[in-house]
């Protein structure tokens, strides 16, 4: 097979650089055109210094004839800017989106949460989200266009669809707290997330179920429960650059043991190159699964409360993005699932 030949548009960016760094390494994909906004005619080494060997290149503007010329177009733009460009890519092309807007089904709840208009939506790429009798695998598989899910979602769905999927958790009481690195809200100038404002200091934001991931996550759980779940999501920043730590706790159906629960997950993750349910009471941290598209998954038994808790750790940049999008192409187009993608973190 020749190299698969890739843009990324948003290469400025977080997400963008991250493709960038994955693609380096894959060995099968050729890094084609790079392209930008409002930074088109720098080089791409006055943004990611990181990128060595891409460092001269220099950003162009992301014109759709330009990326058409490509096997494969990864978009890492702010969300309502995909649309317009993805409208004038050939259906050849194999388009990942990493922004929002192409994820959710229900145009109704995405006006009710995002101030764009509603494109629609593709297969969402969730390869490991469990399904009552299948994967979310199932849908990517020689797909031409894929939503890539946001990083957030990607968290809480590993650590809750097995358990609603088997039926071992109330679908009507679930409550999520995460925590983020600041990397996930992008690059652009945001004046909450100056270095003094978030150094040495946690603070939740988007409290009260007005988080946009709350739909996406709903959308997820509900078609991993078969019936609709009630959800309760608080997100928190962290003084860190990456990572995800998301506790999520369900009340557990009354007559299943604490061994049934766990089973549902080593059940559903027994085969999954990237998902790992820790043993013992080993728990999850984001420094363990740094730079690599792993998922690291606990589920413990509050017997007294009658819920579980599940926390799962990840690298918001890679798997919760750019890691899932490359797991995804590959998958598109009929690549081994994990070829190119970072197995191990990086410790101490
Ligand atoms: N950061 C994260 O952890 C995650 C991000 N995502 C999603 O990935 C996408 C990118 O996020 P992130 O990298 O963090 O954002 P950044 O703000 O860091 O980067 C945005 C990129 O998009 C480019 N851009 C902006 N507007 C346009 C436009 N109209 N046409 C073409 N390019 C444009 C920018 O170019 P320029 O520099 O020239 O302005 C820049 O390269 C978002 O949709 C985000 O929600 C998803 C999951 C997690
Ligand atoms: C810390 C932080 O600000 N995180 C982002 C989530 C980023 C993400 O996953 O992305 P999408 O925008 O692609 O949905 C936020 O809460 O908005």
């Amino acid at each position: 097979m020749h190299m698969v030949t890739a843009a990324v548009a948003g290469a400025s960016g977080y997400a963008g650089g991250e493709i960038l760094r994955l693609l380096l390494a894959h060995p099968e994909f050729s890094i084609g055109a790079l392209c930008a906004a409002g930074n088109a005619g720098s080089r791409l080494g006055e943004h990611h210094p990181h990128l060595g060997p891409l460092s001269d290149r220099v950003l162009e503007p992301a014109d759709p004839e330009l990326l058409a010329s490509h096997d494969v177009v990864f978009l890492a733009l702010p969300h309502g800017a995909s649309a317009a460009l993805v409208a004038d890519l050939p259906d050849s092309v194999v388009v990942l989106d990493c922004g929002a807007d192409f994820r959710l089904t229900d145009a109704e709840a995405w006006s009710r949460y995002y101030d764009t208009p509603y494109a629609g939506s593709w297969p969402y790429g969730l390869p490991e989200l469990t399904l009552p009798d299948s994967t979310g695998r199932d849908a990517l598989v020689g797909a031409g266009r894929i939503a890539v899910p946001g990083c957030y979602p990607t968290a809480v769905t590993l650590a809750l669809a097995p358990g609603l999927a088997a039926g071992v958790l109330d679908p009507e009481d679930v409550v999520v707290v995460a925590a983020s690195g600041t990397s996930g809200a992008g690059r652009s100038l945001k004046p909450h997330l100056l270095g003094a404002e978030v150094m040495g200091s946690m603070s939740p934001y988007g409290v009260g179920g007005v988080h946009r991931h709350v739909p996406e996550i709903v959308q997820n759980l509900s078609a991993a429960a078969g019936s609709e779940v009630s959800l309760s999501f608080t997100p928190v920043l962290a003084p860190m650059p990456r990572g995800i730590l998301a506790t999520c706790t369900a009340r557990i159906r009354v007559g299943t043991s604490a061994a049934q629960v766990r089973s549902a997950w080593t059940r559903a993750y027994a085969d999954e190159p990237f998902v790992h349910v820790l043993k013992d009471d080993r728990q999850p941290s984001t420094s363990a699964v740094l730079g690599s598209n792993l998922v690291l998954v606990q589920v413990a038994v509050d017997e007294r409360a009658g819920r579980v808790v599940v926390t799962a750790a990840i690298d918001n940049l890679t798997k919760g993005t750019a890691g899932g999008a490359v797991q995804c192409a590959n998958l598109a187009l009929g690549l081994p699932e994990t070829c190119g993608l970072p197995m191990t973190g990086i410790a101490p």
